[in-house]
């Protein structure tokens, strides 16, 4: 049996995007739970100030399962039930000028999350291809820029700046992944890193076919 402190590395986080997907493209909801509880766990180790950020994903993550432990759990097997699910049933808020009905609707709920996977893509990309003495509060800034922050407001960006002044180096983020030395992280990141990719492409084309990229 395993070391769970050895075992608890970014590889196996990211390998488990992978078991998120099934043959036919399916994107199962509770290996999509379990991966991004793995990210919340790196995400607590890197310390306090980041605290903030992941409070706001273990309430969605809680959310997400809720839902699945829910009298409807069955259709929270994978995301294209949910969304069939939920927009079959109207049980989405769509309209902006509405007063919310479903705040807590999964398709909402992994909105959030899909656009943070994003996120973590395009930083772990901008750490595997950038040089050594790259700045990873600028690459974790250039991510965020071109993702998230067009859906946050003023005060959480201004947090997130902060929070990303305190990032460590570059060389201390790929051994804090914990699969060996830097050259061994980088090597990783490009094997493991297609699996969120793969993630992100399907959830972004099944929300983009039900109008629902926008949600409020
Ligand atoms: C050794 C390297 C490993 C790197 C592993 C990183 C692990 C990353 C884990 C989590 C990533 C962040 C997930 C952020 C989810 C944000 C969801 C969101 O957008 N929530 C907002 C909207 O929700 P609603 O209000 O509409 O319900 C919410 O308002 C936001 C609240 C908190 C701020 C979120 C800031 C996100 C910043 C992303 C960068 C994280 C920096 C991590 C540093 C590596």
């Amino acid at each position: 049996m395993g070391d769970p402190e050895s075992d608890f590395n970014l590889k196996v986080i990211l390998v488990s995007f992978k078991q998120c997907l099934t043959e036919d493209g399916q994107v199962l909801l509770d290996h999509y739970i379990t991966s991004w509880k793995g990210l919340v766990r790196f995400l607590n180790s890197l310390g306090a100030i980041f605290s903030f950020i992941s409070k706001d994903v273990v309430s969605k993550l809680q959310i997400m399962e809720g839902l699945r432990n829910s009298p409807q759990g069955e259709h929270y097997t994978s995301l294209q039930s949910m969304v069939a699910y939920e927009v079959g049933n109207k049980l989405v808020d769509i309209d902006r000028r509405s007063r919310p009905r479903y705040p807590n609707s999964g398709c909402r709920t992994v909105l959030r999350l899909h656009r943070a996977l994003r996120w973590l893509q395009l930083f772990l990309e901008g750490l595997r291809t950038s040089p050594e003495d790259a700045s990873t509060s600028t690459l974790c800034s250039d991510a965020y820029n071109t993702t998230l922050a067009a859906y946050h407001s003023w005060i959480i960006r201004q947090a997130v700046t902060v929070a990303f002044c305190t990032l460590p180096t570059r060389k201390v983020f790929l051994e804090a992944m914990n699969v060996g030395s830097s050259e061994q992280a980088v090597e990783m990141l490009g094997e493991a890193l297609p699996f969120i990719e793969n993630v992100y492409d399907i959830s972004q084309k099944l929300y983009a076919e039900h109008s629902l990229l926008d949600l409020p």
